[in-house]
């Protein structure tokens, strides 16, 4: 079984080689619209894969940091991401191109690590995120799935937040956590979903 959650952000980028020089030399946004298909092993004590509310934490705020923001490759001139880092407060550096296929792959990247860094506390089972689709306009869409995943070698530490984004998130040190428990600093899960009351046990 799949579920599916839907979230949007309105993010700015540059695509560098790709055919319209509209795309590739100027600085241009969309409005985005992020699909997140979960899955899992069994049902929680609520009969669901995964409460969508409880989406709405750890996976909304980092999905919401590409709001407003300008997410650049990390391959950008030195001078290019001084000037966005000069005028700009919303930035991302990625290590990856910021097309709709990389935001799809960096996105099931963050959001895989966040699950797995998640205590759940309402009888889930194997929740994994299964595919994250990114409609970069109405008419394309790039979906990622987990066997993508190996066409980069990605790194918590490669993908760069400016202060500004981390400054919204709910948890300011929510990045600093994450790649705590994957450098094996943290003996426990930095992350724990509220226990949801029961109507029948
Ligand atoms: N496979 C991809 N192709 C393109 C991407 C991408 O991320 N992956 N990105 C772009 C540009 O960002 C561009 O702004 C969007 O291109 P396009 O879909 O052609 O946009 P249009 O609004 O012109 O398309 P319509 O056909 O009018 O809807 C380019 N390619």
């Amino acid at each position: 079984m799949i579920i599916r959650k839907k979230f949007k952000f309105e993010g700015a980028h540059i695509v560098r080689d790709c055919s319209s020089n509209r795309c590739k030399k100027s600085l241009h946004g969309h409005s985005y619209i992020v699909e997140v298909f979960l899955t899992s092993n069994k049902l929680d004590y609520g009969q669901m894969i995964y409460d969508f509310g409880l989406t709405k934490g750890t996976i909304k705020d980092i999905i919401d940091s590409f709001d407003h923001a300008y997410a650049m490759w990390s391959k950008e001139s030195d001078d290019f991401k001084s000037f966005i880092k000069a005028n700009s407060d919303r930035y991302i550096i990625m290590p990856v191109s910021p097309s709709a296929e990389c935001f799809s792959l960096t996105l099931l990247f963050l959001i895989d690590k966040i699950l797995q860094a998640t205590e759940f506390k309402n009888g889930e089972g194997d929740v994994r995120v299964r595919s994250v689709r990114v409609h970069e306009t109405e008419t394309g869409y790039a979906e990622a799935f987990r066997e993508d995943l190996e066409w980069f070698n990605f790194s918590l530490k490669d993908i760069i937040f400016s202060s500004e984004i981390k400054n919204e998130w709910t948890d300011k040190e929510m990045y600093d956590k994450l790649i705590a428990y994957y450098d094996k600093q943290l003996g426990t899960k930095p992350f724990s979903n509220p226990v949801v009351s029961r109507h029948f046990e």
